[in-house]
């Protein structure tokens, strides 16, 4: 039965999941590598890392890189497993809208900051919204490229749920291009991955951009 977009629908085709969407990494360096491969970029700066300012730097860098990864530990898959399927008929829009996105971009290893908006049209059952705002951290937080990461939350939900629909609406300012290269700032980039009833219904996208509204200037502030 195709739940995923109506009449006339048209087959998405989804992506295979690879082992590093599900957070399967190859074997990592030890912590003392890493380490030393800061100590090689504090000197490839221009500084000296056996200064006292910098001396825990290489620790602190090495920790930090596991928050900003974190995500390469997490199956966004699993997150979505538990559902609840006692909702009255509801299928109609459900939007998490605003979610703080933070990122960082695979080319210059430079921050990604934005909002995402996540919409899925329920067939038969709907997953707590946190975990909606989970799997964005769960891309969110590796290497990433806009694109990437956008089509990525689409298709997991896409994949697990299997709702009538999946929309997924990035806005990002992309340091790399902000404080860097081009330098420009308060441009901001804006991804969607549109999937199921939204792909193929125009009622149904305009209705969820009507929901979303311009969000645009608040990402610039930040
Ligand atoms: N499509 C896309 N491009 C991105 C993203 N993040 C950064 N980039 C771009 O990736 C490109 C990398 O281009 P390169 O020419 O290989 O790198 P570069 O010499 O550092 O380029 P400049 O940034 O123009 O200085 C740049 O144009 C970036 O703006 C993203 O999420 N999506
Ligand atoms: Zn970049």
């Amino acid at each position: 039965m195709n739940r995923s977009g109506g009449e006339s629908a048209v087959n998405i085709v989804t992506p295979a999941t690879s082992r590093s969407d599900r957070g399967i990494t190859p074997e990592p360096p030890t912590r003392e590598q890493a380490e030393e491969a800061v100590r090689t970029l504090l000197r490839w700066a221009g500084d000296d890392p056996d200064r006292e300012g910098l001396r825990d730097t290489p620790s602190r860098v090495a920790r930090s890189f596991k928050e900003f990864f974190v995500g390469y530990a997490v199956d966004p898959f699993a997150l979505l497993e538990r559902t609840f399927e006692e909702t009255d008929g509801y299928d109609e829009i459900v939007l998490l809208r605003d979610i703080r996105l933070e990122s960082t971009c695979e080319h210059h290893m430079a921050p990604i900051i934005g909002r995402a908006h996540v919409a899925y049209l329920p067939y038969r059952r709907v997953v707590g919204i946190s975990k909606l705002a989970r799997v964005v951290d769960a891309y969110a937080k590796r290497l990433q490229i806009q694109e990437k990461l956008t089509a990525q939350i689409a298709n997991t939900i896409h994949e697990v749920l299997e709702p009538r629909g999946v929309a997924v609406v990035i806005e990002a300012a992309h340091q790399c291009m902000t404080t860097r290269g081009v330098h420009k700032p308060g441009v901001t980039m804006v991804t969607s991955r549109m999937l199921g009833a939204f792909r193929d219904n125009a009622a149904t996208r305009r209705e969820l951009l009507a929901m979303i509204g311009n969000r645009g200037a608040t990402i610039q502030s930040e």
